[in-house]
């Protein structure tokens, strides 16, 4: 599935310690399994012209109508080359044969959870816990590999251990994960016992001296990435901060073809509360009368072709706001809400997948706390 490529001396630690694999920046894939269909749909999309990529003839730049609300170009449709197993997880495209099972009764007139919203207007399931059997999904979703992506740059290198340590513990148990880790510092990276089926790879990438630039370079280097390597490698990337831990259960029940987190700040405040981008010469920006849920940058993820598009989508969002001159209030969280505010997603998670205990506390309604923050001094790591 990935390439190992050895690093000189290292070898009888890696040996001990299970797969850890290093990337080279030069790294292709072999073949194409991309092509474009033109004209059917729109997609706004820039190429630079150092890549040799399969997206042509897309549009530079997104330009905004007088109103200063988005004008999507007419562009092309991505489509993968076939949906096959390995390009959609199972609910994307293909009802899986699970074995038989026993497992308690649904009861539908005492719903599981009667104090939260379970499914969106669009009718997109709430994950909650409570609301889902690991069993049942982990049948359903069993040829799955997940891709987590996380970026740890400048000293967030010191949040990997930590991160990787829980992830094991805690993320996708039982299923096959790769974990990318895209840093300026990979001898930095520390290696972490890993189970079966289980790899961290390293993947060496530049630094931005500003925070809020390396958090909004993210989507980029996915995407740049994703186009590359994800379809051949994996079949739900996840996208995640760094600078938390798994503290409970994270599994399968995430997977869909677009999923966010509800920003554990906001799950319950009206709508004026939301920071969404408010000026309408970003391209992220959110009109007062259009609303959803405010979601969190540091949790998102999808099919392979669906997280390719939203970081597309994303990025270029960016440039074009840099060349006007605008940086969005909230960096890439900003132009994520409103890509799902045109993208609605097909899983929404709730705030137990993403939760601030020193800022929040952990209220009732919280059964499960499973990804959260950890404190750091912003000083200390940011500088
Ligand atoms: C939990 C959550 O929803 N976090 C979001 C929030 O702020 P945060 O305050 O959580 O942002 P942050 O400082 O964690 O930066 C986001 C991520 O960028 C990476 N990083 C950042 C700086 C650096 O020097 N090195 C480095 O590696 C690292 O993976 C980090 O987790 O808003 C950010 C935009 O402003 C992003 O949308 C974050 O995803
Ligand atoms: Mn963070």
């Amino acid at each position: 599935m990935v390439q190992m490529t050895s690093r000189s001396g290292d070898g009888a630690r890696r040996a001990l310690v299970g797969p850890h694999v290093h990337f080279l920046r030069s790294q292709r894939p072999k073949g194409n399994v991309f092509r474009l269909i033109p004209g059917r749909r729109q997609m706004g999309e820039s190429r630079s012209s150092t890549e040799g990529r399969p997206l042509q003839g897309q549009r530079e730049s997104l330009p905004s109508s007088q109103d200063g609300r988005r004008v999507v170009p007419q562009g092309m449709l991505l489509e993968t080359k076939q949906c096959s197993e390995r390009d959609c997880p199972p609910d994307a495209c293909r009802v899986p044969e699970v074995p038989r099972m026993v497992y308690p009764k649904a009861q539908l007139l005492q719903p599981a959870r009667a104090d939260v919203l379970v499914m969106t207007p669009w009718f997109a399931p709430v994950i909650w816990d409570g609301v889902f059997d690991s069993a049942i999904l982990d049948a359903q979703f069993e040829n799955t590999t997940v891709g987590l992506t996380i970026f740890a740059i400048k000293k967030y290198v010191a949040f990997l251990e930590l991160f990787l340590q829980t992830a094991e513990k805690h993320f996708m148990v039982g299923h096959r994960v790769t974990c990318y880790v895209f840093t300026d510092r990979p001898g930095d990276v520390p290696r972490v016992p890993l189970g079966e089926g289980r790899q961290v790879g390293v993947l060496e990438v530049r630094s931005y001296s500003r925070r809020q630039d390396v958090s909004v370079h993210r989507v980029e280097m996915i995407r740049n990435f994703s186009r590359r390597r994800f379809l051949h490698e994996v079949d739900s990337p996840v996208c995640a901060d760094v600078d938390v831990r798994f503290r409970d259960h994270v599994g399968v029940e995430i997977l869909s073809p677009l999923f966010g987190t509800l920003h554990p700040g906001f799950y319950g405040a009206a709508r004026e509360a939301f920071t969404y981008e408010r000026r309408p010469q970003s391209q992220a920006h959110v009109p007062r009368d259009e609303v959803d849920f405010y979601y969190a940058g540091g949790f998102f993820g999808g099919s392979v072709a669906e997280a390719l598009r939203l970081t597309s989508a994303c990025h270029q969002a960016t440039v074009v706001d840099r060349a006007h001159g605008i940086e969005a209030v909230w960096h890439d969280e900003s132009h994520l809400n409103r890509y799902l505010l045109d993208h609605k997603p097909t899983k929404v998670l709730s705030p137990e997948y993403l939760w601030d205990e020193q800022l929040l506390g952990w209220p009732a309604v919280m059964k499960k706390l499973r990804y959260v923050t950890v404190p750091k001094s912003h000083r200390g790591i940011r500088d």
